[in-house]
């Protein structure tokens, strides 16, 4: 075996639920009775017998006559499961192609299912068919399943173990598995270890019993010290998703073999510092704050990398998370048009006072009536923040025939027509429309109140779906109770509950012409699902490859794959350096460089080197000891 000097080993892989993902008979069942009206009963009758089976409560016997039996297959729907459980191939497995091609000899695949299928499936990733163990079909004439070879050892009660005892195998045997058959022959003494696999299931009474229990093929092999696809296996690596993210991103990161946690509400303070505890990637969204004091608690040490599942980053301390070697990454352009969509939508809205109608409507009252009903057709649209939604908003309401003004901090190029004011009391003196899309940095607070207020025209429509606190509520309110604002919709709140079972309280209730949701601007299921994507895909570029390509707060680098070497990771202070005492580690080992890159911010420098696969195991730890240095790590 390589990189692990031992005497023979012969690893013994189960089949079905192990090596793939599924049941193979009652998969074959599924495809067979395809168009029977009783289809749903058998299968689930063989289902039921199969994890009876499994679970050790029926003899191996009877529950593989009981299933064969109701099967009704024939070679046509042997030849469909394969192409099916090619497709099924558990992640692990795939991952590891390589170490299972190169130790091909030395594993055997031992399965009570029937070779007729399991033989073409594990020659996909090079195990030979001398090395399948497993039951045989009988066919009739017709080629329709007519029964099974019923002199194979596999057959039998106690299969595996029969079976194992008659190969008389030499030196340690390791079997892999997820159902108590598996540990059978571990209980017999023919096996010296057993391993409950749980990639795709978990049975507390194998797991209870197993010598190690393994959620992925790469753990077996990192606890044996075996050539691997993941230098440390994921499973070992906890994701923490909160604010019930679309479960794209659940599954991004549960393929890769990560322990995913998903929650569907946001923390506080206290709830995150116990939740953080051993996450190494955490995902959020608006609501959950990300602050010092979670940060430099003990419980977040292992903390690598945050993904804001949504535009604003405003919730998370940057500055401190990058301070710790912490890169964060958001989703800049995804909900944007969802934002721009809404605020176009509820400008019409509240210029036709339809929230009234509609209510007046569902009370009886028929009030066909042009009064108080407008166009926004050549009205003065004023945006505060001419950013990404700011911009798109421009061309959509001068395509509606509106005129855009539009004041932002930075100096923006104006799009089409629209036109820059210098203040903004330029902007809010003259529009009849104010859309607020300004970024929720801290200093934005307020920017928005009573004098800010006193500056617009009479009968504005006011609109915010930026943050809660860029606008003082309470001048929010007297303006529109004095009737200085004809209209608002205000998507976020300077408190927002956490969840959606907690009541929504806030002044604004109550008042006329006034639309009030629940911070759902960038909440439909496009933006969700995008999001989902894009996010993952960052975090999962940065700990499989170090890329920081799009971070929001750290020297951003976008590399090559990792071909055949060793890459290190170097996270430190940008102080003097830093680089040179690197590669002097380098230069003492005599360390052949693939490649080597380096960006900084004005506080953090990061480094990555590429080395030959050949290389002095103490180089790691003086890297990790220089000074200034604050996160180190290494990738194959
Ligand atoms: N309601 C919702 O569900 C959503 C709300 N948002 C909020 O919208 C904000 C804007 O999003 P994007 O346009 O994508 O961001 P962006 O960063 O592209 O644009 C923000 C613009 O505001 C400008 N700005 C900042 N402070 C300002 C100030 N005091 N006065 C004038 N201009 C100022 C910036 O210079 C920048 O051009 C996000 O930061 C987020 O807080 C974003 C998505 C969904
Ligand atoms: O993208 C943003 O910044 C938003 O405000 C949307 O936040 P959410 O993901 O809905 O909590």
């Amino acid at each position: 075996m390589p990189n692990k000097q031992k005497e023979q080993l012969t690893i013994v892989i189960d089949f079905d639920s192990t090596f793939t993902k599924v049941e193979a008979l009652d998969e074959l069942a599924d495809i067979a009775l395809l168009g029977n009206p009783k289809q749903a009963e058998i299968v689930s009758k063989i289902r039921e017998i199969t994890d009876k089976g499994m679970a050790g409560e029926i003899g191996f016997a009877d529950s593989l006559r009981d299933r064969v039996a109701l099967l009704s297959a024939n070679k046509i729907h042997i030849e469909q499961l394969i192409k099916f459980l090619k497709g099924k191939i558990s992640d692990s497995f795939k991952r590891n192609k390589a170490f299972i091609q190169e130790n091909a000899d030395s594993i055997l695949i031992v399965s009570s299912g029937f070779k007729d299928f399991i033989v073409p499936v594990v020659e996909e990733l090079g195990i030979a068919e001398e090395n399948v163990y497993a039951n045989t079909f009988t066919y009739d004439a017709e080629g329709n399943i007519s029964g099974y070879d019923q002199e194979n050892l596999l057959s039998k009660d106690g299969g595996k173990v029969l079976l194992l005892k008659s190969l008389e195998l030499e030196g340690e045997v390791y079997a892999i598995g997820d159902g108590y058959t598996d540990y059978e022959m571990r209980e017999s003494g023919l096996a010296n270890k057993f391993y409950a696999f749980t990639e795709n299931v978990s049975r507390q009474n194998v797991t209870e019993k197993a010598d190690f229990v393994v959620p992925s093929l790469d753990e077996f092999l990192y606890i044996n010290g075996l050539s691997r696809a993941q230098s440390y296996p994921k499973s070992r690596i906890k994701v923490l998703l909160l604010e019930n993210v679309h479960p794209k991103a659940v599954q991004a990161f549960k393929k890769e073999g990560f322990q995913v946690e998903l929650l569907k509400g946001a923390l506080d303070e206290e709830e995150l510092i116990e939740k953080i505890k051993d996450v190494s990637i955490l995902g959020l969204r608006s609501k959950t704050n990300l602050t010092k004091k979670v940060l430099e608690h003990p419980n977040a040490s292992r903390l690598m990398c945050v993904g804001a599942f949504c535009i604003g980053t405003n919730q998370i301390d940057l500055a401190e998370c990058e301070k710790r070697g912490i890169a964060v990454f958001n989703a800049p352009y995804s909900n944007t048009r969802s934002v721009v969509e809404l605020s176009i939508g509820l400008m019409i809205m509240l210029t036709r006072n339809i929230v009234e109608k509609s209510n007046r409507m569902h009370a009886g009252v028929w009030d066909k009536s042009a009064t108080n009903s407008y166009e926004i057709r050549g009205k003065k649209i004023g945006l505060v923040g001419y950013g990404n939604i700011g911009t798109q908003i421009s061309v959509l309401a001068e395509a509606l025939g509106m005129e855009v003004y539009f004041y932002d901090i930075v100096d923006k190029l104006a799009l089409g027509n629209a036109k820059k004011c210098n203040t903004l009391k330029e902007l809010l003196s003259q529009v009849d429309f104010v859309s607020l899309h300004v970024d929720g940095r801290k200093s934005n607070t307020n920017i928005i109140g009573e004098e800010q207020f006193s500056w617009m025209k009479e009968n504005v429509i006011f609109l915010n779906l930026s943050r809660g606190h860029v606008v003082e509520i309470s001048a929010l309110v007297n303006a529109i109770k004095s009737g200085k604002v004809w209209g608002a919709a205000v998507d976020v709140f300077p408190y927002e509950p956490k969840t959606n079972d907690e009541e929504f309280v806030n002044d604004l209730r109550g008042l006329p012409n006034v639309i009030l949701t629940p911070h759902i601007g960038g909440s439909t299921e496009e933006a969700q699902a995008n999001i989902g994507e894009f996010v993952p895909s960052k975090l999962l570029q940065f700990m499989n490859n170090g890329s920081t390509y799009g971070s929001v707060n750290f020297p951003e680098l976008q590399l090559p794959p990792l071909e055949n070497a060793h890459r290190l990771l170097h996270i430190h202070q940008n102080v003097p350096g830093i680089l040179a005492k690197i590669n002097n580690v380098f230069a003492k080992y005599s360390v052949n460089i693939i490649g080597q890159y380096l960006k900084t911010t004005e506080k953090t420098g990061y480094v990555i080197t590429d080395i030959s696969k050949e290389y002095a195991e103490e180089i790691a730890k003086e890297l990790k000891e220089i000074d200034n240095t604050i996160k180190f790590r290494m990738l194959y």
